[in-house]
């Protein structure tokens, strides 16, 4: 089966700052593949550079077959590229049930007709018991935690074919953060590829098959978790662990 998102000699700058340099990278489906590094290391670039936003790109991106370089984001989100960027985006003044409306797109088919994984609003309250407790508070009345949730929980109302996470782990408590390992191991198992920014490597190795780390916006490191995990020189390298 080929894979859901292909990434060819991936380059990408701000203005005159080349941040990327040739990333190569794969997504299979049912995948989960942790892109790694230090701060600054270009993991959000990556995922704003797939996505169209706010970066301009030199290279091959590949979703489902089909190039998506240079197309629009809105067009992007649309075929079924979930992103959950890194600064949530919740609308503060909106309750979190319209949060989860403006999300809403009806459930997908596979290239060959079969059908995806969705998700109602019923599947995503049992997966976030916490944001079924709370269905008609402001999104600005939400914890940091709760936020992150439902910004994952919003990106899923689309039923995306695949998913962008950008550091699910950051900044929240211990608890949501197993929280939210639990749900990529669930979406995994729905058959969701997740491509996953994290630089915890802990959350890394309880949710992905495979690791790709880059260092100052070069892929320095791809191969499976395991053996990152059993490589403690190039943890210390490339993750300062
Ligand atoms: N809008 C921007 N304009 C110019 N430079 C930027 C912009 N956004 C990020 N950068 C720079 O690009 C480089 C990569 O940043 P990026 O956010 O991709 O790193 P990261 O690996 O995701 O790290 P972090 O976890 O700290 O966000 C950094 O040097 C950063 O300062």
């Amino acid at each position: 089966m080929s894979p859901v998102l292909e990434i060819e000699a991936l380059s990408a700058w701000y203005g005159e700052a080349q941040i990327l340099f040739d990333v190569d990278l794969t997504l299979g489906r049912g995948e989960v593949v942790a892109l790694m590094g230090r701060n600054g290391a270009g993991k959000s670039t990556t995922l704003k550079a797939i996505m169209g936003l706010g970066v301009r790109v030199d290279g091959a991106v590949r979703f489902l077959g089909q190039s998506i370089v240079g197309a629009p984001a809105y067009r992007i989100a649309r075929a079924g590229l979930g992103y959950v960027p890194e600064d949530r985006r919740i609308f503060k003044g909106l309750t979190l049930e319209e949060n989860l409306d403006i999300g809403r797109h009806p459930p997908r088919t596979w290239p060959d007709g079969r059908p995806a994984p969705s998700w109602t609003q019923a599947d995503l309250f049992r997966l976030f018991p916490n944001l079924a407790r709370m269905p008609g508070r402001a999104g600005g009345a939400m914890s940091g935690g709760e936020q992150q949730m439902l910004t994952v929980a919003r990106t899923l109302m689309s039923n995306p074919l695949a998913l962008l996470l950008d550091e699910p782990s950051e900044g929240v408590a211990p608890l949501i953060v197993e929280e939210m390992a639990a749900t990529v191991r669930a979406l995994k198992a729905e058959g969701l590829s997740v491509l996953l920014c994290e630089q915890n490597l802990g959350f890394a190795r309880a949710v992905a098959d495979r690791a790709v780390v880059l260092e100052q916006g070069r892929v320095c490191f791809s191969g499976t978790m395991d053996a990152l995990v059993s490589d403690p020189d190039a943890q210390a390298r490339y993750l300062g662990v």
